[in-house]
């Protein structure tokens, strides 16, 4: 079942780390449901972007607005608007010592009631979860793993929970950072397939040309800049950019 996604808007935004713009007047809209790939180098300024867009960075110059809000403007809203986003991180951030059934169910944590949290941590799942639990284990293969604590699971395993966890809820949109870098070339693909078919808006940080040729369309950054919008880019076009890639390799 799909979500309606959200519209993003990025206005000449910079973000200045140590007297340095790592993103550098950035604009960008992406459309409700649009499937966006950021491509770059590692330094480009990708996972600051999608901090930026989350309101975990504040910009030194420009305007974000997903859905018209300020993901740093009022603190209800600015709520509201972080319980529509689902996240999955370039390193997963499970929680250890629980399961993985219970991380799964901690996309969900603000509809805990006060009388389900010490069985949840427990591992007990409650019955109004259970279902899309179960729904999304399969979807992933991770069933096996639901009553394991995290840190016993493969980076593959804990990279598949930390995506069912991110779509748990069906956000409306989700910031993937190098989500499938934990995963084989198989899964990668599987899992790029569940978060394109999701409904939500998408942005995926990537530096591999396969992952960005799973989107409608690439921006590509360089040193903080924005310099590629477009459908995803041919060899040739890479080259322009970024010069020569290996193509075994398709990595930028
Ligand atoms: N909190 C910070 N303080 C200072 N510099 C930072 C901070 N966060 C990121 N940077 C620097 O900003 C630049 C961009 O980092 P960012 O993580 O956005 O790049 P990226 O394109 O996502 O790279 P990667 O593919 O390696 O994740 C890098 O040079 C990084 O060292």
């Amino acid at each position: 079942m799909g979500s309606e996604g959200v519209e993003i808007n990025v206005s000449q935004v910079t973000v200045i780390f140590a007297g340095r713009a790592v993103l550098d007047d950035v604009t960008l809209k992406v459309d409700v449901g649009e499937r966006l790939a950021l491509l770059g180098p590692s330094g480009a300024g990708k996972t600051t972007l999608l901090r930026v867009i989350v309101g975990a960075v504040r910009p030194d110059r420009g305007q974000v607005a997903i859905d018209g809000s300020s993901p740093f403007g009022r603190r209800t809203a600015v709520t509201r608007l972080r319980r529509a986003i689902g996240c999955v991180r370039q390193r997963d951030d499970l929680v250890p010592g629980l399961t993985a059934s219970t991380n799964i169910l901690a996309g969900a944590a603000h509809q805990w009631r006060l009388a389900d949290w010490a069985s949840i941590l427990a591992g007990v799942v409650p019955r109004r979860f259970a279902g899309r639990l179960a729904e999304l284990a399969h979807r992933h293969e991770i069933e096996h793993t639901l009553s394991k604590r995290v840190e016993q699971l493969s980076g593959g395993e804990r990279q598949r929970v930390a995506l069912a966890r991110a779509l748990f809820t069906r956000p409306r949109l989700l910031l993937a950072d190098e989500c499938t870098s934990g995963l084989d070339p198989v899964r990668a693909a599987v899992a790029l397939e569940h978060l394109r078919n999701s409904g939500a808006t998408l942005v995926a940080t990537t530096h591999d040309l396969n992952v960005a040729r799973f989107c409608d369309r690439v921006v590509a950054l360089r040193e903080g800049r924005v310099v590629y919008d477009g459908s995803p880019p041919d060899s040739e076009e890479i080259e322009r950019i970024y010069g020569k890639v290996d193509p075994a390799e398709m990595v930028i």
